[in-house]
């Protein structure tokens, strides 16, 4: 990441609003910006698959689900914070190969910590864990408020979007799709 061109842009956007970067309460503004956007932003910089180089062959053939994983994103159009929950959900494949449960919670991270709109984070998450594990099938739902809607614009604090990528025997079997969300919305 360019830390020095985040510190010139915020100074820019400081002297933009009218104020006065040399003033010292905000004389190192600039600097903390660039250390927050590394921390909230890094995931440009990672391949989330990473995660999955690691997988264990259980036979496992029963849906695994780790819900409520809270996580932080930014909304790609105002670069206002988007934040909520995710829920993620597989059935094995053939060979019954699992990932470690903090995996799914890396995977949510990774792909988060980007300028992002939330049907495609949505969707990254799940068609990464498809290639990771050759999955029977794959579940995604992310709930989350916008900042962008809450505090500017429309302003309508507390307005909740749900998004939802489903891949492989979940669109086509009926049942299995039912008892997932069952699960996620208990
Ligand atoms: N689909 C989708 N839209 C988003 C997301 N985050 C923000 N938005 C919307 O992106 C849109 C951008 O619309 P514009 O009309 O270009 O921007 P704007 O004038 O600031 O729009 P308002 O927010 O309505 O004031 C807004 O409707 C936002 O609510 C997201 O994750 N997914
Ligand atoms: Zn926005």
């Amino acid at each position: 990441m360019d830390t020095a061109k985040i510190e010139a842009g915020v100074r820019l956007i400081l002297e933009g609003i009218g104020e006065d970067p040399n003033r010292e309460g905000l004389l190192e503004t600039p600097a903390r910006v660039a250390r927050m956007y590394e921390e909230v932003l890094g995931g440009l910089e990672e391949d989330p698959s990473r995660h999955f180089d690691v997988t264990f062959d259980e036979g496992h053939s029963e849906i695994v689900l780790v819900g409520d994983i809270p996580f932080y994103s930014m909304c790609e159009h105002h670069l206002a914070p988007f934040f909520g929950r995710a829920h993620v959900a597989y059935i094995p494949g053939e060979d019954g190969r699992i990932c470690g449960i903090s995996k799914l919670a890396r995977l949510v991270d990774g792909f988060a910590k980007r300028p992002q709109v939330q049907e495609r984070l949505t969707g990254q998450i799940a068609d990464t864990l498809v290639e990771a594990l050759n999955p029977a099938g794959v579940i995604v739902v992310i709930e989350a408020e916008h900042l962008c809607m809450s505090m500017r614009g429309v302003k309508k604090p507390g307005a909740k979007t749900t998004t939802r990528a489903v891949r492989g025997c979940f669109t086509t079997d009926a049942d299995a799709r039912s008892e997932a969300l069952a699960l996620i919305f208990r």
